[in-house]
């Protein structure tokens, strides 16, 4: 009988063998998903500018989901909402890791950084201890501080018009600084240490364009002598400022005056997430790139979007007259009754994607859509822009409209999104912190502001960067203020 049911079980076990490997097979005879012709042995030539905007175009003209090659290397890129949730999301155990990057992570960043970090072990200590310093329930506790400089934003505003740009990039940077390391001085774009950190950013854009650095095509250039030796320069001097930074909160937390934070809550939790003194240190360091950029353009683009938009932003307007009054400034506990702030925040990071072409992730295992191949070792882009203006999803894609996130009863639908924060497994850690800054200094410049376009100096809503991270060219609207001057002074000042 023992003898019956172990022979039954072997058989069991290679027929199940045998069907996987045969589904394996045929999955590798499938073809890739169609592409753009590339030249023999070459393969095809990449964008060298604006790359997400010629991907769109290839979408309109592939599909869905299209593949690249370059060499041996192999790129799909996803354009349409329904293929991003099929692969992207659904697919996220194996895409969770990132297309190595020998320029960039393996030597500027001294393979510390976060963000092109490949999966594993390291990953997952390291988005574990991100997620417990990021999610929604601490990201709350930060609301006090988006709120302070969120007032400060509205004051820059009425007294420097022109400069709006540069005091949204002062609120995000005032604001990381605050939660990043427990700085509570207010913090100007010209501070030191801001500059400094913006530095270290600039490298990163510079050093991620693509070929910028040949060396992730072809790794034999890392052995050429000189070749990466400015890249490593910089990494010096960013993680000498990383641990300065950490040094001064570790200071603080010795007398006894360290306020709470991010470094200091991973300095506290150092054992228990297993991090090394050195990763600690750029973790935080790291943090400051990866949210100031970011939310400094999404407001700048909600004031572009409110500024060419005025009908969909007088509705906001007429929200916030009936919900909160001209008295008062909106507040996080009103965002509930307040779903046009809400959806008209969400429209503009869906019409103007700050980051425009998102970040590349790799396939390790193939996986199969539609019977296409994306084959393991694939880099697999989820292109936003391609993605926002899928009108399947997002009808007349082009027109900026915050009524489709609303549902008929009037609130915020539950059932559309877009990927403004990336997908699956890499998810950005930050979005709980980033919504709440977006949110919050959406509902105070709309409460205290009318925005409109200058006649004589019409706004181009497509100028931007070409960078991983997009910021708009210099635009000056015109801010009317909706709520006398006196009353918004005293209501944002300091201590208020
Ligand atoms: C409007 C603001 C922001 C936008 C649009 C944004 C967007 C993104 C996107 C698209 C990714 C890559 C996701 C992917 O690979 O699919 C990302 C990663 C990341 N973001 Fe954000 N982000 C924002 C703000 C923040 C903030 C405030 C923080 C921190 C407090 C933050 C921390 C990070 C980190 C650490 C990663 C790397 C995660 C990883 O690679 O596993 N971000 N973000």
């Amino acid at each position: 009988m023992a003898i019956i049911i172990a022979a039954c079980t072997l058989i069991i076990i290679l027929a199940s063998v045998w069907i996987v490997q045969q589904r394996y097979q045929a999955a590798r005879r499938l073809p890739l998903p169609p592409g753009p012709p590339g030249r023999w042995l070459l393969g095809n030539t990449m964008p060298n500018s604006y790359a997400p905007i010629q991907f769109a175009r290839w979408t309109e003209q592939y599909g869905p989901v299209f593949s690249l090659k370059q060499g041996h290397r192999i790129f799909v890129v996803i354009g349409r909402h329904q293929a991003a949730i099929d692969i992207m999301e659904k697919e996220g155990a194996n895409l969770a890791d990132r297309p190595r990057s020998i320029a960039v992570h393996e030597t500027l960043s001294g393979g510390l950084g976060v963000l092109l970090e490949g999966s594993g072990e390291r990953l997952r200590r390291l988005r574990r201890v991100l997620h417990a310093g990021l999610q929604p329930k601490v990201a709350e506790t930060y609301e006090p501080i988006q709120t302070r400089h969120a007032k400060n934003l509205v004051l820059d505003v009425l007294n420097d018009p022109k400069n709006h740009q540069g005091h949204s990039m002062r609120y995000s940077a005032s604001v990381v600084m605050s939660f990043t390391y427990g700085k509570i001085t207010p913090t100007s774009y010209t501070d030191p240490e801001v500059v400094a950190v913006n530095k270290t950013l600039a490298h990163f854009s510079q050093a991620m364009k693509p070929g910028a650095y040949l060396v992730d095509t072809y790794p034999i250039l890392r052995f050429v002598p000189g070749y990466l030796s400015q890249l490593k320069a910089w990494h010096k001097e960013e993680l000498a400022l990383y641990y300065r930074q950490l040094d001064a909160v570790r200071r603080q937390m010795h007398e006894g005056t360290a306020r709470p934070s991010f470094a200091r809550f991973m300095l506290e939790h150092q054992k228990q997430y297993h991090l090394e003194d050195q990763e600690l240190g750029y973790l935080a360091g790291v943090i400051f790139g990866a949210a100031s950029d970011t939310t400094a353009s999404a407001i700048t683009m909600m004031m572009m979007a409110a500024a060419t938009h005025t009908d969909a932003q007088a509705r906001v307007q007429e929200e916030l007259d009936n919900i909160v009054g001209r008295t008062r400034l909106p507040t996080f506990d009103d965002q509930e009754m307040l779903p046009q702030v809400t959806a008209f925040m969400l429209e503009s990071s869906r019409w103007r994607p700050v980051t425009l072409g998102g970040f590349a992730h790799r396939a390790t295992r193939d996986i199969v859509w539609k019977n296409y191949l994306i084959p393991t070792g694939a880099t697999v882009i989820g292109n936003h822009w391609a993605i926002a203006n899928d009108p399947e999803v997002f009808p007349e894609p082009h027109r900026f409209n915050p009524q489709r996130w609303i549902d008929d009863a009037g609130r915020v639908r539950g059932d559309l999104k877009f990927f403004t924060f990336g997908f699956g497994r890499r998810v950005c850690p930050g979005q709980h912190v980033a919504n709440r800054s977006v949110f919050i200094t959406t509902a105070l410049i709309l409460w205290a502001f009318r925005l409109s376009e200058n006649p004589a100096a019409k706004i181009d809503t497509l100028a931007f960067s070409d960078a991983a991270t997009i910021h708009a060219a210099p635009f000056e609207p015109c801010f009317a203020k909706r709520i006398d001057e006196n009353v918004i002074r005293e209501l944002c000042a300091p201590g208020k």
